[in-house]
């Protein structure tokens, strides 16, 4: 079967997958949710002329003047309301937040008055007319539209929904990951292992990448290579309603690997199966009605990188998240030689020397080696037969550095 090229496998991927159904948070539970529906103000803040700064409130034609002097005739506070009408050479002690005392239209801060006898103040300076005054609305107005449909919710925008009066907010739901790892030779983290066994890692870089890109996980754990094993994993992914099942090993063509026969007995309709890329070439994609069913490869660094590369922009659009690989321009620290007919993700160090970042492939790049994966500020890509490249020329690296 000819290699499916990393573009159309891509966009295959995502041909048609969009935002997932919405549901309603309470505020609190908001952050970092993709808002399913704008926003608009159900009130006008501030909702009333209110004063930014402690002092007097006044009439904008009484403290034109240094050296005037005005009546105290009442205070008001945040939280309360002045009941009477402020005249010609009157005020009001106010503090901010409170709202101006009808007739007054200014504010004279306090440091700018002294107590000139009990009840009267004296100006020490001019104060212009309409100063230290927050007028109804100026934040916003009841019926503004606030905060768009789409919008990755974040501190300012809670914190505006909260002004705008709203307690529950309509988001687009999660997507929910079902992760099977499947493979006879694994046991789970803190196992005593015996001959032939070893750890199962895939499935906490893959429950990371999930997570990160807005998801909720169920990892179901490590099916046997039985087909019955793998089935009720399958079924039980289902039954949770996953949107996304992720299958890790098995994907490759040994005769242990059983998740393409196990997933098409279940329902799947492939859709791709073996990329044009290294590493990941035995990456499968294919759909179970509404779910999606990712197959990654066993090698632990293939399915981190296939994770970075296929799980998340699908998780992204099924949440309704903005998603874009951060790739750079960077110089090559090392030489490289041509590349086949495989897309190349280079497991690189990163560094900076005099501004120009620098990238410096790992001399070993086996698609088993953990270590040098979490070495990798990222990845340099080297698209199908590239050119060798000599150190100091440019490449493109996809940085992982603030995701690994
Ligand atoms: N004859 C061929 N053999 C292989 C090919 C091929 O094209 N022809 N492709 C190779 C490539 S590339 C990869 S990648 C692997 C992936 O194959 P599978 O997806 O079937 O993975 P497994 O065989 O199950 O496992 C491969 C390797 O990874 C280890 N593994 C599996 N699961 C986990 C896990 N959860 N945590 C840690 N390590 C895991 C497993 O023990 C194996 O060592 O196939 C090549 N072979
Ligand atoms: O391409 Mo495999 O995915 O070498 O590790």
């Amino acid at each position: 079967m000819a290699l499916v090229p990393m573009e159309t496998a891509l966009e295959r991927l995502l041909e048609d997958a969009g935002p997932l159904g919405s549901e309603r948070v309470p505020l609190a539970l908001a952050y970092d949710r993709v808002l399913a529906e704008p926003v608009r103000a159900s009130r006008s803040q501030p909702p009333f002329d209110a004063s930014a700064m402690d002092g007097y409130a006044a009439r904008g034609t009484d403290v034109g003047t240094a050296g005037a002097q005005l009546a105290v005739i009442g205070e008001i506070a945040a939280g309360s309301t002045f009941s009477g009408t402020v005249g010609k050479g009157e005020c009001v002690r106010i503090f901010t937040g409170a709202p101006l005392p009808t007739g007054t239209d200014t504010v004279v801060i306090q440091e700018n008055v002294k107590i000139a006898a009990p009840g009267v103040i004296e100006l020490l300076e001019t104060t212009v007319s309409g100063r230290n005054v927050r007028r109804a609305g100026l934040d916003f107005v009841k019926g503004d539209l606030l905060i768009e449909q789409g919008r990755l919710l974040g501190p300012a925008a809670l914190s505006l929904a909260a002004a705008a009066n709203h307690a529950n907010l309509s988001v687009v739901r999660r997507p929910l990951v079902a992760i099977i790892a499947t493979g006879d030779e694994l046991l789970p983290p803190g196992s005593d292992t015996g001959p032939g066994q070893i750890i199962s890692s895939n499935p906490y870089g893959i429950a990371a990448c999930a997570r990160a890109a807005g998801a909720n996980i169920l990892d179901l754990g490590i099916a046997p290579d039985r087909k019955d094993a793998t089935s009720a994993l399958v079924k039980q992914a289902v039954a949770a309603g996953a949107n996304v099942i992720v299958t890790s090993g098995g994907a490759s063509v040994g005769d242990h690997d059983l998740v393409h026969e196990v997933l098409t007995s279940e329902g799947m309709t492939l859709d791709f199966w073996k990329i044009a890329m290294r590493p990941g070439k035995p990456l499968m994609f294919g759909r179970m009605g509404e779910v999606r069913c990712l197959g990654l490869p066993g090698n632990p660094v293939a399915s981190l990188v296939c994770s970075q590369l296929f799980l998340k922009p699908l998780l992204a659009r099924l949440g309704g998240r903005p998603f874009r690989q951060d790739i750079r321009t960077a110089i090559l620290g090392a030489g490289m030689g041509a590349n086949d007919h495989r897309q190349d993700y280079v497991r690189a160090r990163l560094e900076e020397r005099d501004g120009r970042l620098i990238a410096t492939p790992f001399d070993i790049q086996d698609s088993s080696m953990l270590r040098v994966m979490a070495a990798a500020g990222g990845l340099i890509v080297r698209a199908p037969f590239a050119k060798a490249l000599a150190a100091g020329e440019p490449c493109q690296v996809l940085c992982l550095a603030n995701e690994f």
